[in-house]
């Protein structure tokens, strides 16, 4: 039954007609906000510059992301899920937006219940809501292969290099760990006061990093809660990051610094994070809130009459 649906949605989009009048939903998980827009229903394209001038916080909408919902591709799948940065960049994982992702499609009854089965661009996501409106996330296995990030080094345990921020050198130490998007996760003694800004946009450029980085910035409160403040690529610092949590906690534990369950106090509230070790999944648990709905006005297409 699903797939013939996704295969009527599959073809759709192989007729899509570009919307002028584009609904959307704005969402935010822990304040990492997000546009929604619903593209089996609303067939339409975006180019990055569109995406850009939407994801402006003064001329456009304002968002950290922009998260598409689309027909799969994949037949065990009920749904496609992209993402793309503020600046118009398309990535391969958002765990905040995962959680808004299930929100939206089970409040417009897209699908009936969970378990929800989502396709992104490398990995299958299993998304539940909880009874109490949480909604929690299989977001897959983490990597730590330096070609999973991508990273230009050889593989260790954790690496080192120099970095210029604020007009000195600083010696740095990271974890590097996938969750499908790349991330840079550093251990700090005192998160408020980390040079997230600065030192996280020079790290996000360093050429180690061919494709950028996410940079988390993690202070250790005890073997079950940390501290994560995280400077995202494309977004710069986020109010929370999903999967920077994820892969902070998988550091952390893959280090020996913490337990298997953590709960992770991002600026913008808590998330529950859970990985029972290497071949197993990370379990994120979290909020996810929806603010207000509205239309994207998109430029009429020449010869159309629209
Ligand atoms: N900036 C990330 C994508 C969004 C991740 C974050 N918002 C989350 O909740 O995981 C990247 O370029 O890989």
């Amino acid at each position: 039954m699903a797939d013939t649906r996704n295969r009527q949605r599959r073809h759709n989009r192989g007729q899509r007609q570009t919307s002028s009048r584009l609904p959307f939903t704005k969402m935010h998980g822990l304040g990492n906000d997000f546009v929604v827009i619903d593209l089996i229903s609303h067939p339409a394209s975006l180019s990055s510059e569109q995406i850009r001038e939407l994801g402006n916080r003064h001329r456009g909408i304002g968002f950290d992301q922009l998260l598409m919902i689309d027909a799969p591709n994949r037949p065990d799948a009920d749904f496609l899920y992209r993402i793309f940065n503020a600046d118009g960049s398309e990535v391969e994982h958002c765990g905040n937006g995962a959680r808004c992702f299930a929100k939206y499609v089970l409040d417009r009854g897209l699908i009936a219940n969970s378990p929800i089965h989502v396709e992104t661009a490398n990995r299958l996501l299993t998304l539940h809501r909880n009874t109490d409106g949480q909604v929690q996330v299989d977001m897959g296995e983490p990597e730590f292969t330096p070609a999973s990030l991508p990273l230009d080094a050889q593989q260790q345990d954790s690496y080192q290099t120099t970095v210029n921020a604020d007009g000195s050198d600083h010696l740095i130490e990271f974890y590097a760990v996938s969750m499908g998007n790349p991330h840079a996760v550093l251990v700090v003694s005192d998160c408020e006061n980390a040079p997230v800004k600065s030192l996280g946009a020079r790290i996000g450029k360093l050429p180690l990093f061919p494709q950028g980085v996410n940079v988390g910035f993690m202070e250790i409160q005890d073997r079950n809660h940390i501290r994560l403040r995280v400077f995202e690529r494309g977004a710069g610092e986020t109010e929370a990051c999903g999967t920077g949590a994820c892969a902070a906690v998988v550091a952390g534990i893959k280090a020996g610094l913490l337990n298997n369950t953590v709960t992770a106090t991002l600026n913008g509230g808590q998330l529950q994070i859970n990985w029972q070790g290497e071949g197993h999944p990370v379990l994120m648990t979290g909020p996810a809130a929806t603010v207000f709905e509205g239309h994207i006005t998109l430029p009429k297409r020449a010869g159309t009459g629209e």
